[in-house]
């Protein structure tokens, strides 16, 4: 499982969390604009944007899970198992394998009005990278500082649909997951009123009682329920340390501790990874499960003309900062 959300304060960020019982070992991959993007049927792009993200890197060949380019534009690819569904290669479609989704939209397009244009020509097919990596059944999240989109490829086709509250999970297909918060719409950060029974002397013993019913488990439903009731409620300063804290404490709300969802043999899914990408200056902050401390990587510390990716690994080891060290 995992959660995808935007948010917006002076600048626009896009982040994820990552939850799985196991690691591809990923790595925050900035491609600069000369890499040579090879497609399967798309042929070859010498030149593109840019883009800065988390990735597995297979065969020399960064294989994103979420990104966002030089221009602002954000994407992430989250789990969708059961209900994705692609097909095979048509001859007036443009072709796109699903590990080549991001890079194919986050090189061309600038905005999500030019990713919807790219969408309205392109079929996803059921290529694998190769057969120890079969294709990945996912959905993903694509946003700019002012829309946000989900795109489903299903048995029914491709689906694009407007994303208004700027938060991704998993299963049910978007659709179901956008109306089940129709069953929330009580809940508000107000102190709620006594509509119960005015026979009863009902009050407010606690703060924090207009949420009472936001669900507390880690099922996808109501992981996206979760988020989206924290996103939408979101305050904070414009300054770029309160917001990348702010938004870190959004995904922190669906954060899957250790030994709470069993995944089988002895395995638990864990939150992997927290990322915050600043989509307007192109910083990746990252945290991972054992590294609560933020880290960063700046793609524009980086050669952008370059022809080879700048690869980060995730820092691991947990830094703690003794405050009287000198005691
Ligand atoms: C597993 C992850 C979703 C996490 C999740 O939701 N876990 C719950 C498990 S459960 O559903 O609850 O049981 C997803 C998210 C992005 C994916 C990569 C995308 C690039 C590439 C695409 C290729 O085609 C296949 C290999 C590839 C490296 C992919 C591996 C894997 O698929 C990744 C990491």
């Amino acid at each position: 499982m995992c959660t995808a959300a935007t948010y917006r304060t002076k600048d626009f960020y896009f982040g994820r969390t990552l939850d799985n019982d196991f690691s591809y070992g990923e790595e925050i991959v900035v491609m600069p604009r000369n890499f040579p993007l090879s497609f399967r049927y798309m042929g070859t792009q010498k030149k593109h944007y840019a883009m800065i993200g988390m990735a597995h890197v297979e065969a020399e060949c960064p294989l994103y899970y979420d990104a966002v380019n030089e221009k602002g534009l954000g994407m992430a690819g989250l789990n969708f198992v059961g209900n994705a569904s692609y097909r095979k290669a048509m001859p007036d479609r443009e072709n796109v394998a699903t590990y080549e989704f991001i890079p194919w939209i986050l090189g061309q397009c600038r905005d999500v009005e030019e990713a919807r244009a790219l969408l309205e020509k392109i079929n996803l097919t059921d290529d694998d990278f190769h057969e120890k990596l079969p294709a990945a059944r996912l959905h993903w999240m694509i946003a700019d500082r002012d829309h946000c989109i989900t795109v489903e490829s299903t048995k029914e086709g491709l689906q694009i649909y407007d994303n208004p509250v700027g938060v991704l999970t998993n299963n049910p297909p978007f659709d179901q997951q956008i109306f089940a918060l129709n069953h929330y719409m009580q809940l508000s950060p107000e102190e709620p009123q006594n509509h119960f029974s005015a026979q009863l002397p009902l009050y407010c013993y606690s703060r924090g009682m207009g949420a009472l019913g936001l669900p507390g488990d880690l099922s996808s439903q109501s992981r996206f329920v979760r988020a989206a009731f924290v996103r939408m409620n979101s305050r904070s300063g414009q300054s770029e340390g309160e917001s990348v804290s702010q938004f870190f404490h959004i995904l922190g709300s669906v954060d899957q501790q250790r030994g709470c969802c069993k995944a089988g043999d002895g395995r638990y899914e864990i939150t992997i990874y927290t990322s915050c990408c600043n989509a307007d200056k192109g910083i990746y902050y990252y945290t991972t499960y054992e590294n609560h401390q933020i880290t960063a990587v700046d793609m524009h510390r980086e050669n952008l003309e370059a022809h080879i990716p700048a690869r980060y690994p995730m820092l691991q080891e947990q830094r703690i900062y003794l405050q009287n060290s000198d005691c």
